[in-house]
């Protein structure tokens, strides 16, 4: 039995207009998308912006409605009420600065989750709080301070500390470190792998950074426009990556290994002759088209000359 078993799952949005406000469209954001996490693992998910990661990430934590399709977690189907979601799946998200209230103290910010599933007196809540500050390199004092008075990356230890006080099992972490400065990045995703292996949490990691996911991740699947081009282990997606797409992604990663950098070289060959043969859409082996003018601009620029 999968850990976490997401299957076919789509999340429409409804568009409305008209006379009568009634919905004339939809936009799809997620488009039917498989994937399986085992227990302890991390499966990382890369696209561009608004290719329906978050979407993704959301649905399955209950926050945006499922339009089809089902999300299984330890055997059991996934319904966002459920006070089981709500302490066994937790959220980490982008911005720590605005993701903590300003106006509340550390020790308010990170009991909150307790005071809402546990019953515990003021004492005993006070050394859990302390207990989880240790855990994320925080000093004991910092319970009296607000959020401003902390660096970005104290603040992600503090909303990581807020994300593990319920001791979930799966976590699902929404580009954790993209508001951080580089220097910071890599701390804070060492902390992660060093929580995750002393707790035995279970990442989903979303990130538009292949470079980050591939050091995270166990597994990998490439998002575009709402459906997966490609997904299978780390080492499939960086050694042997299949679809037009991945291979553009994995070519404009820098590699120091010299192996590697030969890879890129043909790799990035390889999506020339694909782009002067078709410039604009690309075919896949199922039919289906790819417009490659939406991309974005950092993923474009990454892009070889047109032929
Ligand atoms: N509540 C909503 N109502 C309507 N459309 C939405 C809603 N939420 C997301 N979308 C649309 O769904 C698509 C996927 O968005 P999503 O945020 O999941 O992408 P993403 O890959 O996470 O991108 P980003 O990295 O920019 O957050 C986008 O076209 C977005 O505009």
């Amino acid at each position: 039995m999968a850990f976490l078993e997401v299957k076919n799952l789509k999340v429409h949005f409804p568009v409305r207009g008209g006379l009568f406000n009634r919905k004339i469209d939809a936009v799809k954001a997620v488009d039917g998308v498989s994937f399986t996490i085992e227990q302890g693992k991390t499966y990382g998910l890369v696209g561009e912006s608004g290719s329906g990661k978050t979407t993704t990430g959301r649905a399955i934590i209950g926050l945006n409605k499922i339009t089809a399709g089902q999300v299984i977690f330890e055997g059991q189907g996934l319904t966002g009420k459920s006070s089981r979601v709500q302490k066994d799946v937790q959220m980490i998200f982008q911005d720590p600065y605005s993701s903590l209230n300003p106006r509340k103290r550390v020790l308010d910010l990170i009991a909150e989750p307790l005071r809402n599933y546990e019953k515990l007196t003021k004492q005993d809540e006070l050394e859990q709080v302390i207990q989880l500050l240790k855990k994320v390199g925080l000093s004991q004092d910092s319970i009296w301070k607000y959020p401003h008075e902390f660096s970005g990356g104290q603040r992600q230890r503090i909303g990581i500390a807020r994300a593990i006080a319920l001791k979930p099992k799966l976590i699902i972490a929404d580009e954790p470190v993209s508001a951080l400065d580089v220097s910071v990045q890599a701390q804070v995703l060492n902390f992660m792998q060093e929580i995750q292996e002393e707790l035995n949490l279970t990442y989903l990691f979303i990130s538009h950074d292949l470079g980050i996911v591939k050091h995270m991740s166990d597994r990998i699947g490439i998002m575009y426009k709402g459906r997966f081009v490609e997904e299978g282990t780390t080492g499939e997606i960086f050694n042997s990556p299949q679809h037009i797409y991945t291979k553009r992604l994995v070519a404009a990663i820098p590699d120091i290994d010299p192996k590697k950098r030969s890879l890129q070289k043909h790799l990035r060959q390889e999506v020339q002759s694909e782009y002067k043969r078709s410039y604009h859409d690309y075919f896949d082996e199922q039919g289906h088209v790819y417009d490659l003018r939406n991309i974005s601009d950092s993923h474009l620029a990454a892009l070889p000359e047109k032929g």
